[in-house]
């Protein structure tokens, strides 16, 4: 029996049939119903398609390729984005199919770096809504807008932006809401949840972009972002608004600007299972990295210096990992851990005398062993710290020059482990063919967006893809699958381990710091299986019936994971359908969860 049969009746299998009481057009126009050529005659009979299809019947694989060479023949990435929205708008198994299929390439079309143009031009790209536009004008309508996105078990995850720090790329406003929709397409793609249970939302708090604010075209609030108590009443409003409407959804925080998105995460993470993926996600894949990284460059954890530069959201949240797995390794007091960290951001080194906010505090260091006028550029820090570590999350773009790689290099005995992690691409603050050729190959490199190997003395070199999109879909489809009430630090740390483990460089120490993107969906069913134990082990689980042995979870998992595949269709009456079924529009500004699966 394999895994998918022995746990066909647990909660969210995916191997049922599926109910269907749509015909005819209409069906052909409900995306997670479509199979368009690939309906056979059966099923034309019984749903009513005949005339509305080409004679000849096609498989899934056949339609990959027409896809594909469709996709082909668009000739700049923003036009195969486009393609791939609207393929997403006409056959969703179609769509996860194609990607599947060539997923290096497609994965920087519908992720970073070419999300980042789209959102940057929502406005003038768009043609049909997807996800629950919130309206900070209008914060007594959430709960009512909300209810028109599923039914309260419909939902399993919600991912919210306000738009204020998309990637790298700044206050994007409005068009926010695509990266609430490219992280929901990740859970899909990399963990198999359920692509009508997830729930995108962009709160629109207005914008403090100038070019969206002069735009005519622009879509959202044409005014300046609303800050303070009005801000922190309509996020308080939303998440109580979120939580009785879908009680057990997990809500997912994203790219929210520097001075919400930890206060945000604080607030809500002892009540409810929440994740901020800047601060949370990227702080577990860079420390999974770093794992591997040390673990080849032959340093302990215990020992590690390390050098932040931009100790923003994502800065401070990897140093917070950092600090976590230092004081594991050696019994270091949080302060002594955090003492081996040295931020970096616009003034240089974090100063107990500078301005600083909470999360940047537990780092700064003291003015008197580290005077201002002595560390205020990168290159001083680098000199003066010696770092193994150097670590950019600063969005600027070629910030990591010869001469602070050098200098790194200078000051260390081992490998220089160098993660130029901003996005997108052009953002990076360095590429790894300068770093490996100034290094003279030495370098242990980890980048944010996807870059190709690197041709170096004979060897190819890969370059690891440090992005959160490694760790958070496993993050969340464990969550989900065990019905956990919280997220919390002891299930990050096994995230964390589970991904550390996979990581190539760890068997071998000329491949990867991390596993490969094509590996992402074993990546993220161990990650979900970690997460899952965490959550038994600590009594958070609600879900019933979780297997005990490691082997047998995974397999429970692996059987709850949607696949892109077309599945057979049981003819229903409207009445008693679940919202699906009857192809209503639901938990993304579509149609209904299923309920009936
Ligand atoms: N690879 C990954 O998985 C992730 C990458 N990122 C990337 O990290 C970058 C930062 O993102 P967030 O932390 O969310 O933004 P943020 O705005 O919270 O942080 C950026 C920090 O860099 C600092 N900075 C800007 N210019 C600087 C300069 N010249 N020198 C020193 N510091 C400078 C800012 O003051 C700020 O503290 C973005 O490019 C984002 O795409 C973020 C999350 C995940
Ligand atoms: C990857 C990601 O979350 C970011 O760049 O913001
Ligand atoms: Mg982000």
């Amino acid at each position: 029996m394999s895994a998918s049969q022995k746990y066909d009746d647990a909660p969210r299998a995916v191997n049922k049939p599926v109910d269907c009481a749509l015909t005819g057009a209409a069906l052909l126009q409900t995306p997670f119903l479509n199979k368009g050529s690939a309906f056979t005659h059966e099923e034309r009979n019984t749903f009513g398609l005949q005339g509305l299809l080409p004679s000849n019947v096609q498989t899934l694989d056949e339609q990959v390729r027409r896809a594909y060479a469709q996709y082909s023949s668009r000739t700049s990435d923003m036009a195969k984005n486009t393609f791939m929205t609207s393929m997403k708008e006409q056959n969703e198994v179609l769509y996860y199919k194609l990607i599947l299929s060539h997923l290096k390439e497609l994965f920087s079309i519908i992720y970073t770096p070419t999300e980042g143009d789209a959102i940057a031009n929502f406005s003038r790209i768009f043609r049909r809504p997807e996800g629950c536009f919130l309206d900070i004008n209008s914060p007594d309508a959430i709960e009512k807008q909300l209810d028109s996105f599923g039914r309260p078990e419909d939902v399993d995850i919600i991912v919210v932006s306000d738009g204020e720090q998309i990637l790298g790329i700044g206050d994007q406003g409005v068009g926010g809401v695509l990266i609430s929709v490219a992280k929901l397409v990740l859970y899909t793609l990399c963990a198999g949840v359920h692509p009508s249970r997830g729930l995108p939302v962009i709160l629109d708090c207005g914008t403090d972009n100038e070019q969206l604010l002069d735009d005519e075209l622009y879509l959202g609030n044409r005014h300046p972002r609303v800050r303070g108590e009005q801000y922190d009443k309509f996020v308080d409003r939303f998440v109580a608004a979120a939580r009785k409407r879908f009680p057990k959804a997990y809500l997912h925080f994203e790219d929210f600007g520097l001075p919400n998105a930890r206060r945000i995460l604080d607030k809500y993470t002892g009540e409810m299972a929440c994740f901020n993926d800047d601060v949370q996600g990227t702080g577990c894949v860079t420390l999974a990295a770093i794992y591997a990284a040390a673990h080849v460059a032959g340093v302990k954890m215990k020992d590690l210096r390390v050098v932040i530069y931009g100790a923003g959201t994502a800065g401070t949240g990897i140093a917070d990992q950092i600090a976590d797995a230092i004081g594991v390794e050696s019994k270091k007091s949080s302060d002594e851990a955090r003492g081996q960290i040295f931020c970096v951001d616009k003034p240089g080194l974090l100063l107990k005398s500078s301005e600083l906010t909470a999360a940047q505090k537990a780092y700064a260091k003291d003015p008197e062993k580290y005077p201002a006028e002595k560390h205020k550029d990168l290159l001083a820090v680098v000199k003066a710290v010696k770092p193994h570590v150097l670590i950019g999350t600063s969005t600027r773009p070629r910030s990591f020059t010869q001469e602070i790689v050098e200098a790194m290099v200078e000051g260390i005995d081992s490998r220089p482990i160098i993660f130029p992690l901003s996005n997108p691409t052009r953002l990076h603050e360095a590429t790894p063919k300068d770093l490996l050729h100034w290094t003279k190959g030495k370098a242990l490199v980890a980048t944010g967006s996807p870059f190709d190997p690197v041709d170096f003395d004979g060897d190819k070199i890969e370059i690891a893809e440090c992005n959160n999109s490694c760790c958070f879909p496993g993050i969340g489809l464990g969550v989900v699958l065990s019905g956990a009430q919280l997220l919390t630090k002891e299930m990050l740390v096994a995230a964390t381990k589970a991904l550390a483990a996979l990581a190539p460089a760890m068997k071998d120490d000329k491949a990867a710091l991390l596993p490969d993107v094509e590996d992402v969906r074993d990546i993220s069913r161990k990650i979900a299986a970690a997460v899952i134990k965490v959550a038994v082990d600590k009594g958070l689980a609600r879900t019933e019936g979780i297997p005990d042995d490691e082997h047998e979870r995974e397999q429970w998992v692996e059987a709850q994971m949607w696949r892109a595949e077309y599945r057979e269709y049981r003819k229903v009456g409207m009445e008693g359908a679940g919202g699906e079924a009857r192809g209503e529009m639901g938990s993304k500004g579509r149609r209904h969860a299923p309920g009936h699966e």
